[in-house]
């Protein structure tokens, strides 16, 4: 879904879309300074190695663990421009907010107070990536980000206004998600699907690139603690809803789903059952 008036202020969307972009147009040789390290999540890096032809997807992202502040990495938050630092901090407390209330809701739309989904989380991680899409020459043959689902809880996305360029599975079909002026997508993760026991999909979804204009999209994770024991509630379970997967932790889960990223789905088959043995 799409939602609007969520209240996050268009300027500082704007001042967002602003930093971020300073921060891409940077020479290669400044960005390298916050260069990811081969065994972290943290900082600037490149597309990930996809598909069985190594084909590499057309991005450079940049990921920032935002809370609990004490998991900041503050060497990887750029320093140019300046404002960046004060910026992502301003969004990311105000897409917060937005998450928070979404989280309640949710709560209480899977049949639980509403306080239970964050307490669930015993604190609730929240991570922004930023992937950045230059132009390119032969967008039918690369894409811009491969098919995946988040191993969030929930992702709530800014796209650029003018440039579309994600779209979701539906039914087999890849349908755009047309961009809304200053609205954030929302996309239900792999978390959701788990706790639910299948009812509410994660979405699976992917970029495509453009020919002419650059695009930048901005993705915040909210997802649980690493020592999380993720598992599908009881009362979503019953004889005609069998339990579809197994508890997981959720940092294991998570670094599985890194490794195998980017391969549609195929990442959450670490937390499905394999062999369901229907009693009579
Ligand atoms: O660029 C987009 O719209 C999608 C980004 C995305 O799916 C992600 O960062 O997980
Ligand atoms: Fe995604």
């Amino acid at each position: 879904m799409q939602i609007v008036n969520h209240g996050v202020q268009k300027e500082l969307m704007q001042n967002m879309r602003n930093v971020a972009y300073e921060f891409f147009k940077l020479p290669i040789k400044e960005k390298d300074k916050y260069a990811m390290l081969s065994n972290d999540i943290h900082g600037y890096g490149h597309a990930y190695v996809v598909s069985e032809d190594q084909t590499l997807d057309w991005t450079d992202t940049l990921f920032l663990l935002i809370y609990p502040n004490r998991f900041r990495k503050l060497q990887f938050w750029p320093r140019t421009p300046l404002e960046f630092k004060e910026i992502t901090e301003a969004y990311s407390s105000e897409v917060k907010r937005v998450g928070d209330e979404l989280l309640s809701s949710l709560s209480v739309i899977m049949g639980l107070e509403k306080h239970v989904l964050v307490g669930l989380h015993k604190e609730v991680l929240q991570g922004l990536r930023v992937n950045y899409y230059p132009p390119c020459n032969t967008p039918e043959e690369v894409l811009g980000l491969s098919p995946h689902s988040d191993s969030s809880t929930i992702t709530l996305l800014m796209q650029d206004d003018d440039v579309p360029g994600l779209e979701i599975r539906h039914e087999g079909n890849w349908v755009p998600v047309t961009p809304i002026p200053n609205a954030l997508v929302v996309n239900v993760g792999d978390v959701i699907e788990i706790w639910s026991n299948g009812k509410y999909k994660s979405v699976e979804h992917r970029a495509v690139t453009n020919k002419n204009k650059r695009r930048t999209s901005y993705a915040t994770f909210l997802f649980p603690r690493d020592d999380v024991e993720v598992e599908p509630f009881d009362h979503m379970i019953d004889a005609q809803n069998l339990k579809m997967y197994q508890k997981v932790r959720y940092g294991d889960y998570l670094r599985q789903s890194l490794k195998r990223k980017m391969e549609g789905k195929a990442h959450t088959d670490v937390a499905k059952i394999k062999e369901l043995v229907i009693e009579e």
